[in-house]
């Protein structure tokens, strides 16, 4: 990991970082206070959300200029649409949406904004660029499950979205997520060398990690919002 470009786009866009790794959507589910039918819509939309997110890792396997960046985004991939889709189908039952409902609704505009920019990176930038937009996904949500479990204020016993919170916080995602870190520390080393940001594709990249930071503060926001309607 020795061009560290993660830590750098982190700190490039703080503020917006810390907006959505602790968003109000985060701090209501940690501490079991967030409405119902909040988590409801959350749920369902984030099921269309995952089949654009696979869609985004198979565009990296085929934006891959390597073989062992090609077999890492192709395990992803795999993993993403024959176990974890078929994890949150089995976890949305529980919650009363069964698949076929949840694949009639529309998109949010928030889902289509998100998912659609993430792929229009990967397909009009290199791998890089792909992996730089889909980092604040993968990653941000261990930071989110890390935090949860450690804080305070979060309830765990009682709590109606404690499946969410240990999923999350859970040792197979956190290695998912500490997996996709390293790839992108593998990427960015090959594309730009160990310093990115003397590179001159700094500014682009730090754009796209901010976007697609803002981008996921506006599902958290799209998630509160049947609360507010
Ligand atoms: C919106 C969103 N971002 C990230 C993840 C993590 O996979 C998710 N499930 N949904």
């Amino acid at each position: 990991m020795s061009a560290d470009i993660y830590p750098h786009l982190k700190a490039s866009c703080a503020d917006a970082w810390e907006a959505y790794i602790h968003h109000a959507f985060c701090r209501q589910l940690a501490n079991g206070s967030l409405p119902e039918d909040c988590f409801r819509h959350y749920l369902t939309q984030d099921y269309l959300f995952l089949i654009h997110f696979s869609r985004a890792w198979a565009l990296a396997v085929a934006k891959a200029e390597h073989l062992d960046e090609m077999r890492h985004a192709v395990t992803v991939t795999d993993a993403l649409l024959n176990h974890e889709m078929a994890l949150h189908v089995k976890y949305c039952a529980e919650w009363g949406l069964t698949e076929d409902q949840m694949a009639e609704v529309a998109e949010d505009p928030a889902n289509i904004a998100y998912t659609r920019y993430v792929l229009d990176r990967g397909h009009s930038g290199d791998l890089l660029d792909l992996l730089v937009a889909l980092a604040p996904c993968v990653i941000g949500y261990a930071e989110i499950g890390a935090w949860m479990v450690k804080h305070p204020d979060t309830r765990i016993e009682g709590n109606p979205y404690r499946a969410w919170i240990e999923m999350y916080s859970d040792a197979e995602y956190q290695e998912v997520a500490a997996g996709a870190r390293g790839l992108i520390e593998k990427v960015a080393e090959r594309r730009i060398g160990a310093e990115p940001i003397a590179s001159g594709r700094w500014n682009t990249l730090r754009q796209t990690f901010e976007t697609a930071t803002r981008l996921e503060i506006g599902f958290w926001d799209m998630g509160l919002a049947p609360a507010r309607g």
